[in-house]
């Protein structure tokens, strides 16, 4: 297999072609490596574009439609599909040429996401029969296996639409076909897409979990500790410094639990653990700089916040009752792993 696979990659356009074809080439392995191929050689690029799928986005709301009341599905469209809107609505077809490759689906069509913020975004809904939907709120109404693809798309086009000049020497860089990287056009200074680092916690005490929240955050809702990582931190002292700074509890081991991509504001990765702390130390000691309240919960008061929906409607006079984030989010994925922890016999 990875003898044919060179093969192929060595040689021309035709033999790309047969390679995107082939039926014995749909593994994982494949599938990376022609993507790779994809990243390195721009005009195997530009040919895998002409026959891609597309996924719109317009000033970074991607493009939904409804599939059945209240159910809806990413919008992918094929680039002849976007040659044609381009040319009802008179612009240049060039604006394709500026789609970013973000993956190969499982029947290996090469897959971009394409930003149409200079055309009129009624009308593109229009001929596509969906709707530009903000991502937060896109998170709600997608199905659980789409949001990846789409926040991905999301922030590579973010990534290119505000490192369009290089900060050394100040002029425009240059994109490759696949997105994959820029270089100034003076210098030769090489810019990789960028995510910042970040540890995201859930801190027990053996029988209850801390929760924390943010004035920004919406009302009611308590998240896991998070924090950027430090130039030049590994993960567990991120982890273990974030702690003693929002609460000023000294952690005393922890756990990987799953990482995560995280588009808001700007590409996070998202490294989640878990960790303990001694239950005769959990005096919380909270800077209020950074948070505006941090609680221990019982197993029995998260099991509740889970079942709810997000910003429940508080009755009048009454708080909003408390709730955690939804579950594209991984703080829910490590509040929901702690519950299932605590009920373990
Ligand atoms: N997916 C989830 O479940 C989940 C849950 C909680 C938080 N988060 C995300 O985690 C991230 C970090 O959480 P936090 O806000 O508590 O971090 P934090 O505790 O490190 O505080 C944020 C502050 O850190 C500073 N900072 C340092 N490096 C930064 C960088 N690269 N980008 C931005 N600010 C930087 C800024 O002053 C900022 O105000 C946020 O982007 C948040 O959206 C995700
Ligand atoms: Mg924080």
């Amino acid at each position: 297999m990875v003898m044919h696979y060179r093969s192929l990659v060595r040689s021309s356009a035709k033999s790309l072609q047969l390679f995107s074809c082939s039926r014995d080439c749909s593994s994982y392995v494949s599938r990376m490596r022609y993507l790779m191929r994809l990243k390195e050689d721009d005009e195997a690029c530009r040919r895998a574009l002409q026959s891609g799928n597309v996924l719109l986005y317009h000033k970074l709301a991607p493009l939904l439609r409804q599939q059945q009341k209240g159910i809806y599905q990413l919008k992918v469209l094929q680039a002849t599909d976007v040659k044609g809107i381009l040319g009802k609505l008179g612009k240049d077809e060039q604006l394709l040429n500026t789609s970013v490759l973000i993956g190969c689906s499982d029947g290996d069509i090469a897959q971009f996401s394409l930003d149409v913020g200079c055309l009129e975004k009624d009308a593109v809904e229009e001929m596509c029969g969906g709707v530009f939907t903000d991502l937060r709120k896109a998170f709600f109404l997608l199905e659980q296996p789409d949001t990846p693809l789409v926040t991905k798309g999301q922030a590579l086009l973010r990534w290119h639409q505000t490192h369009a000049y290089c900060s050394a020497s100040g002029e425009p860089t240059q994109s490759n076909q696949a997105g994959s990287q820029r270089v100034c056009l003076t210098n030769g200074a090489t810019y990789y897409p960028q995510m910042a680092p970040v540890v995201i916690v859930l801190v027990s005490d053996g029988r209850r979990c801390l929760l924390a929240r943010q004035s920004t955050f919406p009302q009611g809702m308590y998240s896991a500790l998070a924090g950027f990582c430090d130039m030049g931190e590994v993960m567990e002292e991120t982890l273990r410094r974030e702690v003693a700074e929002e609460v000023g509890l000294e952690v005393e081991s922890m756990q990987y639990s799953s990482s995560q991509h995280w588009p808001f504001p700007q590409s996070s990765f998202m490294v989640a653990c878990h960790a303990t702390i001694s239950p005769d130390n959990a005096e919380i000691n909270l800077n209020g700089a950074e948070l505006e309240d941090a609680r221990w919960f019982t197993l029995e008061e998260v099991e509740d916040a889970l079942k709810r929906k997000p910003l429940p409607r508080s009755v009048k006079g009454e708080p909003t009752a408390f709730w955690v984030p939804p579950s594209y989010a991984i703080a829910n994925k490590l509040i929901r792993e702690w519950v299932n922890q605590q009920k373990k016999p």
